[in-house]
């Protein structure tokens, strides 16, 4: 689904992100974990087919992350930081509006209701955007990312400032999308949220300093801290710190 070698992004002579490898499996969950700026974003915007890699080469859905861009962009889900909803528009006119943007190919109409029963907007199929909760919000602009079903879905800190109840039906959505085949990318702060995904990759300005499963990188960080049972938290900012130690070279 994801195959990167080597990636890097420069703006100027700043480079956001570094030699980047990265494999992602059909039906897994990657998360992307990292500090503020530490290049989440701007990775996910290549594999999006938003930037151009400055080197580096890859393919996302078998498309060459360079040449293929425009069909990237039309066969993947985003959902960045800022969702792009409409403000001034209904719910049920911000789904019809990304149905018609992705070119969905069954009847717009009927597409629609379907997204509006399965996340439970019905009821606020009317209501501008503007008008609705955080959480709310955060539903209409998921079902907006997937209008035209894609196989392959990257959500960019999707559930900050969203409630714990929310956040937990969120991830419940995510695996049963996950077991229907759905490949999901998914970056967050949350630490309970990295520990749901089936592999995650740790950033430090702009490289990846380890990667692998939970388990996998406890069997390697947690006799590091010193503590067999580390939490997740206390490995991820212990790698940090030593990336900080080494001038972000790979600590593995
Ligand atoms: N278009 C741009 N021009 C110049 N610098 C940029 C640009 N986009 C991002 N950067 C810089 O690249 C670095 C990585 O930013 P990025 O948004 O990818 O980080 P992030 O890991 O997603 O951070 P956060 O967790 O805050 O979202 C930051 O220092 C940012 O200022």
């Amino acid at each position: 689904m994801i195959e990167l070698q080597g990636v890097t992004k420069r703006f100027g002579s700043f480079a956001a992100v570094r030699q980047v490898s990265l494999h992602v499996s059909r039906g897994e969950i990657f998360g992307l974990l990292g500090a503020n700026g530490a290049g989440k974003t701007t990775l996910i915007r290549m594999m999006c087919g938003i930037l151009k890699p400055t080197e580096g080469t890859g393919t996302i859905l078998g498309w060459d992350m360079i040449r293929d861009q425009q069909t990237i962009k039309e066969n993947i889900g985003y959902m960045s930081q800022k969702f792009s909803l409409y403000p001034d528009l209904t719910v049920e006119e911000n789904l019809r509006f990304y149905a018609h943007v992705y070119g969905v190919r069954q009847p717009v109409a009927e597409r629609v209701e379907s997204l509006l029963r399965e996340f439970e907007l019905t009821g606020v199929r009317k209501t501008r955007v503007s008008e609705l909760s955080g959480g709310v919000r955060q539903r209409v602009a998921f079902a907006s990312a997937i209008v035209h079903e894609p196989p392959l879905l990257f959500l960019d800190e999707p559930t900050s400032g969203v409630d714990p109840l929310t956040r937990r039906a969120f991830w419940e959505m995510l695996y049963q999308m996950a077991d229907r085949g759905t490949t999901i990318v998914v970056t967050t702060h949350y630490m309970d949220e990295a520990e749901r995904c089936d592999r995650m990759a740790w950033m430090n300005r702009g490289r990846i300093v380890a990667e692998g499963s939970l388990a996998e990188l406890r069997r390697r960080f947690a006799p590091r801290v010193g503590n067999r049972k580390a939490t997740l938290e206390e490995m991820f900012v212990y790698a940090m710190e030593e990336g900080e130690d080494h001038d972000g070279q790979d600590v593995g």
